[in-house]
């Protein structure tokens, strides 16, 4: 299914009109300072905001930021403006919302080849309802749709798939094109052995994927806060680790169904334990048979990343969503680390390897290793979804080529 891009424009297309963008400028921040940790989503949307530009378009950028219940000065895309406005060398202005009366009036008295970004599109639950009189809303005042945002290509979502029967053209941006040249080649017609590596926080979004990633990959190797469910649905107590209740049934059935596919599964051995959710906390190494109670699993630990290289070590073809550890605490980062360290090192031996998701990348950047990697996507969840064989509702929404 190939879709229509952006680069499928002219400048007679473009010229004068208002295009509604919606990119992934879901950074990771720094908790406390709210600084931009990694700008990797940013610099990937450059491209297509400057190919509008330079045609004379003006462009309503928008984006959500985390899972914000509403506004919330801490979810605010006030650091993207900023950071979009010095990589851009042009003022990126920030409305004070996404839809509304004044919103209109700032769109409405764009030049040609400015831009303005529109606040947190999350702040309303209309959006992740894909409401559709809240998708016209959005589509006030604009003409053209670009879905540039890969790494929200997954969901279904006012921003990302309703407001497209509002506007036309609709059109893939310049990145969810390169995304999708590559990793839909990647994943159709993998190398063998193929395996997938899935850690992270976001479980009850993700654990879902396994099932299907069964069906496509030779092994399957888990870890960050993914991994206490399938313990927890062993018997075995897993302290204050990170666990979804409803999902052990799930979880259970899983290990049971890589048992009879004869797919690898690698649930790590041990874990690096700690007695709160900071950096400085009180930390061990405990096999996961003997997690404290009031202790919580932060990373895997030196065992579990030895087996994970023996079992990763013929695969030539590797993708990977999800650090394996709290990798923004210091303490917590090993396992992390070695997977990055084993993953640059197999891609000089040949394999391919795709590193997809917010914090993953970001991971690999502060290790300096992600120019190392075969390709570095910026879409976790989506990447894994497009390795099911699922069409992405952000994609199917956009006119066939
Ligand atoms: N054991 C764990 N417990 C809680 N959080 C974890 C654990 N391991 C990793 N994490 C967190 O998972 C987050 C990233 O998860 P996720 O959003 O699923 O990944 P990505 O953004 O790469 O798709 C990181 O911020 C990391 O601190
Ligand atoms: O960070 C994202 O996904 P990812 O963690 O899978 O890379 C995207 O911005 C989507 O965010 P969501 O999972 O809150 O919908």
């Amino acid at each position: 299914m190939v879709k229509k891009n952006v680069a499928d424009l002219s400048k007679a297309d473009l010229e004068g009109k208002v295009v509604f963008v919606r990119a992934d400028l879901n950074v990771p921040q720094n908790k406390e300072t709210l600084a931009i940790t990694d700008d990797t989503r940013i610099r990937a949307s450059l491209p297509t905001i400057q190919q509008l530009t330079a045609n004379g378009a003006r462009v309503v950028l928008t984006s959500h930021l985390g899972r914000p219940k509403g506004p919330e000065k801490k979810s605010s895309l006030e650091p993207v403006a900023k950071r979009l406005s010095e990589l851009l060398s042009q003022e990126v202005a920030l409305a004070p919302d996404c839809v509304g009366e004044e919103v209109k009036k700032q769109i409405a008295a764009l030049q040609n080849g400015q831009v303005l970004l529109l606040e947190n599109v999350r702040w309303h639950p209309e959006e992740e309802k894909n409401d559709p009189e809240f998708a016209k809303q959005l589509a006030a005042g604009c003409d053209v749709y670009v879905n540039d945002a890969f790494g929200t290509a997954h969901r279904a979502h006012a921003s990302t798939a309703g407001v497209a029967a509002y506007l036309s053209p609709k059109v893939a941006g310049t990145l969810m094109k390169k995304e999708l040249d590559y990793l839909v080649g990647a994943v159709e017609t993998p190398k063998k052995p193929f395996a997938a590596i899935v850690g992270g926080s976001k479980v009850s979004s993700k654990i879902g994927v396994i099932e299907s990633l069964l069906e496509k990959c030779d092994k399957l190797v888990l870890g960050g806060g993914m991994i206490f469910t399938f313990y927890k649905a062993q018997g075995l107590s897993v302290g204050s680790s990170l666990v979804e209740e409803d999902k052990l049934e799930l979880a259970k059935e899983l290990m049971a169904k890589a048992k009879a596919k004869g797919v690898e599964f690698v649930l790590p051995t041990d874990v690096v334990v700690a007695d709160k959710f900071a950096a400085d906390a009180d930390s061990k190494v405990v096999p996961v048979s003997a997690i404290p109670d009031g202790w919580m699993g932060l990373d895997v630990g030196p065992e579990s990343s030895e087996t994970i290289k023996k079992a990763l070590s013929d695969c030539k073809t590797i993708l990977w969503n999800g650090p394996m550890g709290v990798f923004e605490f210091d303490k917590f980062a090993a396992g992390t680390n070695a997977i990055a360290e084993l993953l640059a090192e197999l891609t000089s031996q040949g394999a391919t390897t795709i590193i997809g998701g917010g914090d993953s990348v970001a991971a690999v950047e502060k290790a300096g290793l992600a120019d190392k990697m075969s390709h570095i996507s910026t879409g976790g969840g989506a990447s894994l979804e497009l390795l099911e064989g699922k069409v992405l509702p952000g994609v199917a929404c956009l006119d066939d080529a």
